[in-house]
């Protein structure tokens, strides 16, 4: 059942849209604000927003990059005021399906969000009904299927596409997928990390050379470019290329045309280019650090990456099929893992995404080799300890809220305040508890690692221990 959330703080606009959804027997939310459309698109997916541009807290053009990088990766229809050109423009540019300009009529809202349905509904079929050859790309969040839809897209044309993803969201895998489904499938695929390239390389890594071109050119080469004739090119990093490269890349995309390095004539290459980053690219361009004309040519399509803590629920199953590929890599029997191995995982962050996270199972695999099941105590040292690290900092900032909303309650309740000594040492107490709670957790126990952990002297361990009647083991 789609959901649809609607933003605007003009109740006749707002109401009229939500009573219009909801007849049609959408789930349908309705909020008035920026900062509330953003709090309440964090915690439910939608399909589809209708977002007014003119709110209360600012422009609804400002925030719709932001939604639609909530979970339920909506599809967002920017709601102007009549003859407003600009926000029209601007609202696709941004990144919205489309806009409604005031005064509306019903029967063309219907039309408009029938159409995000469907398209949306064909996107889901593409990935589900085996359409789309995965090759290894796990995961059913709402993110990670959008993705997929638009990899099934993608190899369906040969327009070069612009990957962008944090480190280890998987940006090769994905451009192998686009790869594999494509028309080019049973022809080479390349692929070049810019970054590792060093500058006097590059040029005749990706073009080729000539006999004698430079110094030690024995013999002619061809480059990547000519190699990945009939396939595709996966240029890694590719904010990283001089502006020299970015120039004669930008030429062989434009021209289809290339000069190997000595020589005299141009040569043709049919070749799809799938670019990668990490960094912004428009950034880098305002700034004049690479170049515009290129940037509009790679981001012919743009597909974003969530970063793993975006998709908690891919965890789960990122954890079976890695742990599973890695037990058969290594002969093994397949391990499963214990509740609390997975609660540690789910609860941690992940900044270098799916990539740390295949490093831990395979280090939890080691560590566990002779026994069937994971257990926390398998997983990286210094890995446990930025969990536990984490999980204390997230369960203070909790308490912080609760307190804070305590502390308010009693100002605005005027109940009588206990003391200040007595209110400082009843919260100094229960943060030690809760913090020797978690220590001892995390060290299963172990006076080693517990002191490790917390860098507490053994002494001051053993004090705070006996005054909270606590113990390691
Ligand atoms: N959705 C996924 N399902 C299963 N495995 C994944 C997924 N995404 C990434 N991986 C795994 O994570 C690791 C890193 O993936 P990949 O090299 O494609 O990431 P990347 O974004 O290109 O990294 P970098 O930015 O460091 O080059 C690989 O082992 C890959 O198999």
């Amino acid at each position: 059942m789609p959901r649809i959330l609607v933003i605007d703080d003009d109740p006749a606009i707002g109401k009229l849209l939500f009573n219009h959804f909801e007849e049609m027997g959408y789930i349908t939310h309705r909020v008035v604000t920026s900062e509330d459309a953003l709090n309440i698109a964090a915690i439910e997916p939608y399909d589809v927003i209708f977002l007014d541009v003119r709110l209360p807290d600012g422009s609804g053009l400002d925030i719709i990059g932001q939604l639609k990088n909530t979970p339920g990766r909506p599809e967002v229809v920017i709601i102007t005021g009549y003859g407003e050109p600009d926000g029209a423009e601007l609202a696709i540019t941004s990144g919205a399906w489309d806009y409604l300009e005031k005064p509306f009529k019903l029967k063309d809202v219907t039309l408009l969000l029938m159409r995000v349905i469907e398209h949306r509904e064909r996107r889901q079929r593409n990935v589900s009904q085996n359409a789309l050859k995965r090759e290894g790309l796990v995961g059913q969040s709402p993110q990670i299927v959008n993705c997929l839809g638009q990899v099934f897209e993608a190899a369906q044309v040969d327009a070069s596409v612009l990957l962008f993803g944090e480190t280890g969201t998987g940006k090769e895998l994905f451009a192998r997928a686009i790869h594999n489904n494509s028309r080019r499938a049973d022809k080479p695929f390349l692929a070049v990390d810019c970054a590792a390239l060093p500058e006097t390389l590059a040029e005749s890594v990706l073009f080729g050379h000539e006999r004698g071109a430079f110094t030690g050119a024995h013999a002619s080469q061809e480059g990547m470019i000519a190699q990945a004739n009939g396939g595709t090119l996966f240029l890694d990093e590719i904010g990283e290329l001089s502006p020299a490269m970015q120039a004669k890349l930008l030429r062989v995309l434009q021209e289809r045309v290339y000069r190997p390095v000595g020589g005299r004539r141009d040569l043709a290459s049919d070749f799809r280019l799938v670019a990668a980053t990490n960094r912004q690219l428009e950034i880098m361009a305002e700034e004049g650090r690479f170049r515009t004309d290129l940037l509009f040519r790679l981001r012919a399509f743009p597909i974003d990456l969530p970063p793993l803590r975006t998709r908690k629920e891919d965890i789960k199953d990122i954890c079976d099929y890695h742990i599973g590929r890695l037990c058969g890599h290594y002969a093994i029997e397949a391990k499963g893992f214990s509740r609390d191995f997975f609660e540690a995982i789910e609860g941690y962050d992940w900044p270098g995404n799916v990539r740390e996270l295949v490093g831990a199972l395979e280090y939890a695999i080691g560590a566990a080799f002779a026994e069937p099941i994971l257990c926390p105590h398998h997983l990286p040292k210094n890995l446990r300890a930025k969990i536990a690290k984490q999980t204390i900092t997230h369960r203070n900032n909790a308490h912080a809220e609760q307190e804070g909303q305590q502390t308010q309650e009693l100002l605005t309740l005027e109940l009588r305040l206990p003391p200040f000594r007595q209110w400082r040492v009843d919260h100094i107490n229960r943060m030690e508890r809760e913090y020797l709670g978690a220590l001892i957790a995390q060290s299963e126990g172990d006076l080693r690692q517990a002191l490790e952990l917390s860098e507490l002297s053994r002494s001051r361990l053993y004090d705070l221990l006996a005054k909270h009647g606590m113990k390691l083991g």
